[in-house]
């Protein structure tokens, strides 16, 4: 059988009409809601149509000029109650697409039921995922004490300045009165599935070198480039000593070491003139047990060592070490954990090796679980050729169908009574 562009052919029997839900999932694949210029016009749309086909009212927030933050809301039977924020973005990276075997925007679906797409796992799949369990939940009229709210945010690829970071400061999020939220992880190779309680802070570095200029034909002393080996040097070596702790440690993930990266360089202006200053750009991530402040002193001390003038600042520097409880005595924990468990689905827990809209979820003090219902799968975000098949998909849709009852009824907190 071809690929299957339009759903024709799909199901993998041969004729057979598609299952609605990946008919939806494919569709909004195809929204290019891609950067640098998402096509969020489109994304509101389809939105709009979900919100008319659940019966929940949409609420719209304009964050910044083109950047509107909408939350679809299914009002609980004791609304007093705090609300679970189901989050997800709708936002996406770029593709290569001379890399890709299908267009990153058709939705392709494979002889094997895999469905390739920009989105695919980060994380389209979640919002379709969400959209679905609500829709067969309320279809089987379900009802639940604590209300639920879909939310579709922008720009999280960005950073999550003109999305979460300024909406979670806005009075219409104090409104939604959130209690516990649900947001992206990452797939798992293998049969269990991984659960985020906690993010690694990014930190985004320049390192300036200033050194004296001349001919390229001469021996000038004090010159950029020596300093800029020092701190290339001093930071990579600590890069490599972080690499050897995870490989030691069995037990250690991603999320658990510093991660430093050279990302990009800067300087000079010909062959043959010694520049006055050469730039250097890391990208550091430090896991929330580490002590930022040594570590900043840490960079400083580098710096020194590669010579009085070299300075440093930051582009990002993430301060936030706070975690969601995952202790069995979690209200929350416990309703993920256990009804997981009744499903007999396996969870690795794991700080998140990156940056997710999370992290301002957690910083307001909120527990925020990242979750995307993806096992058995590579982990292909921001890859080329990313994709999902469609029986992991589905089951997702299912999971989603269980958990979001029992958040939805974890009887009322001590702080609630
Ligand atoms: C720090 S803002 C950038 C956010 C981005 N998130 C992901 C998931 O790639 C990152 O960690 O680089
Ligand atoms: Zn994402
Ligand atoms: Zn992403």
């Amino acid at each position: 059988m071809l690929p299957d562009q339009d759903g024709q052919n799909a199901g993998g029997g041969g004729g057979a009409s598609e299952d609605p839900s990946t008919a939806l999932f494919r569709e909004y694949l195809r929204l290019k809601t891609v950067h640098p210029e998402p096509d969020y016009d489109a994304a509101l749309g389809f939105l709009g149509r979900i919100s008319e086909e659940l019966g929940l009212p949409m609420t719209k927030v304009e964050v910044c000029p083109g950047r509107v933050v909408t939350i679809l809301t299914w009002t609980g039977t004791n609304p007093a109650l705090k609300s679970i924020l189901l989050n997800s973005h709708t936002d996406v990276v770029p593709v290569y697409q001379e890399h890709w075997k299908y267009d990153a925007f058709a939705a392709v679906k494979d002889a094997e039921g895999n469905i390739y797409g920009r989105g695919s796992q980060d994380m389209k799949s979640v919002t379709i995922q969400y959209i679905e369990a609500v829709r067969r939940l309320k279809a089987a009229g379900k009802t639940f004490p604590r209300t639920v709210h879909l939310m579709f945010v922008p720009d999280e690829e960005v950073g999550g300045h003109k999305g979460m970071e300024t909406f979670i400061k806005h009075p219409e999020f104090q409104k939604l009165n959130v209690g516990f939220a649900l947001d992206e992880g990452l797939a798992n190779p293998s049969e269990a599935f991984t659960v985020f309680y906690g993010e690694r802070n990014p930190w985004w570095v320049t390192v300036r070198c200033p050194g004296s200029p001349g001919h390229g034909s001469r021996f000038v002393e004090n010159t950029a480039a020596e300093k800029l080996r020092r701190v290339i040097n001093l930071f990579l070596d600590f890069r490599e000593r972080e690499r050897q702790r995870l490989n030691i440690n069995k037990c250690f993930t991603l999320g658990d070491v510093t991660t430093i990266n050279m990302t990009m360089v800067n300087g000079g202006v010909a062959y043959n003139v010694i520049p006055a200053e050469m730039d250097v750009s890391f990208d550091i991530r430090i896991p929330p047990t580490a002590n930022l402040q040594e570590f900043e002193e840490q960079i400083k001390a580098w710096c020194k060592e590669a010579g009085d003038d070299v300075t440093y600042d930051f582009a990002q520097r993430g301060m936030n070490q706070k975690t969601t409880s995952t202790e069995d005595t979690d209200p929350w924990w416990s309703a993920f954990s256990s009804t997981c468990k009744s499903m007999d689905i396996t969870l690795k827990k794991e700080i998140f090796p990156a940056a997710t809209d999370s992290r301002f979820i957690r910083a307001v003090g909120l527990p925020a679980i990242g979750f995307s219902p993806i096992n058995r799968t590579p982990i292909l975000l921001h890859d080329h050729n990313e994709f999902l098949s469609e029986s992991v998909f589905l089951k997702g849709i299912h999971i989603y169908e269980t958990l979001i009852p029992a958040l939805a009824s974890v009887p009322a907190l001590s702080t609630e009574a």
